[in-house]
């Protein structure tokens, strides 16, 4: 990846932190170019990031990879512009949700390989997971470019397109489900008298501890969730109340939920 040069189309939040996560694997930043839409954007990327801001027609003329982070609905207007500009061989990689390699295939050049990734913003801690599809014309040389770019940003795994808009609603809308529990465990917590810095660090320390327990134990949810649970206890206690509240149901609608929006902003944007 180093020999080659990357641009990240769009430098928002997830786009900055492609770009970050590439110079922090050692990519030299005189190979690594960014796009902006506001001048002061532009200008907080290069002063953050050392790296050249550039329009994206000049950011697709020059680059070898092209990572796409612009929101969907921005994402046709982006590729209008660059069309002539990208070169035979250019990798495409997109961020966006939803969108298909199809509909990046029918706005870019004959041929041009596209390669679908859903990361998420744990990216900031080396700890996001980014999803990874081929489109039609990417062969296993352009994944595992791919998979090098999104590395430094933590675990990478290859799904089927066709998974793409499910794993959205997993990991790639998950942080925020993840953090409004712990935003309602903290407010709890102050419900019951905690100072609230108290219950943050019990929550946040407890979230951590739960998710590392999962990871190294390899267990299942529901036996490490019994092994907390005694019974008569507390905890059986507020497990019922979670469940006459719809917790399970309420999760299982709103990844439903996430899934039909990837599908329907494809459907927007075809
Ligand atoms: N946020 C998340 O947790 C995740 C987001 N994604 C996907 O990543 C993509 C980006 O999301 P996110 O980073 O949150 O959004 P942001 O709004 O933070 O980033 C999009 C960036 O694109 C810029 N932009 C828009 N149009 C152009 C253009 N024509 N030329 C140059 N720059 C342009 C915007 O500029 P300006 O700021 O000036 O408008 C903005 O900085 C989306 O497609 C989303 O689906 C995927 C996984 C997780
Ligand atoms: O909310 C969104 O649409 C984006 C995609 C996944 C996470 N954030």
């Amino acid at each position: 990846m180093s020999e080659r040069t990357v641009a990240v189309l769009g430098a928002g939040t997830m786009g900055e932190l492609v770009l970050a996560g590439l110079l922090r694997g050692g990519h030299p930043a005189g190979r690594a170019l960014a796009t902006a839409r506001r001048p002061e954007r532009a200008e907080q990327l290069r002063a953050t990031h050392g790296v050249r801001v550039v329009g994206n027609a000049a950011a697709a003329a020059e680059a070898d990879v092209l990572a796409i982070g612009v929101k969907p609905q921005d994402a046709d207007a982006l590729l209008t512009e660059i069309r002539d500009s990208v070169r035979p061989g250019t990798l495409v990689i997109s961020l966006c949700a939803g969108l298909t390699t199809a509909f990046f295939a029918r706005r870019l050049p004959e041929g041009t390989p596209v390669v679908r990734v859903m990361t998420n913003t744990p990216a900031l801690a080396g700890a996001a997971i980014s999803a990874i599809s081929p489109g039609a014309h990417a062969t296993d040389e352009h994944v595992a470019l791919a998979e090098e770019l999104f590395r430094p940003l933590g675990a990478v795994l290859r799904v089927p397109e066709k998974q793409q808009d499910a794993v959205t609603a997993v990991s790639g809308s998950g942080p925020a489900y993840v953090y409004l529990f712990v935003e309602a465990m903290i407010e709890a917590g102050v419900l019951l008298g905690l100072p609230r810095a108290t219950a943050r660090e019990l929550a946040v320390q407890t979230a951590l501890g739960s998710a590392t327990m999962l990871r190294e134990s390899g267990e299942h949810p529901v036996t490490l969730r019994e092994a907390v649970t005694s019974p008569g206890g507390t905890t059986a206690a507020a497990l019922a109340e979670l469940e006459r509240h719809g917790l399970r149901a309420a999760v299982l609608d709103a990844l439903g939920a996430a899934r039909d929006r990837a599908t329907s902003l494809a459907q927007q944007n075809t």
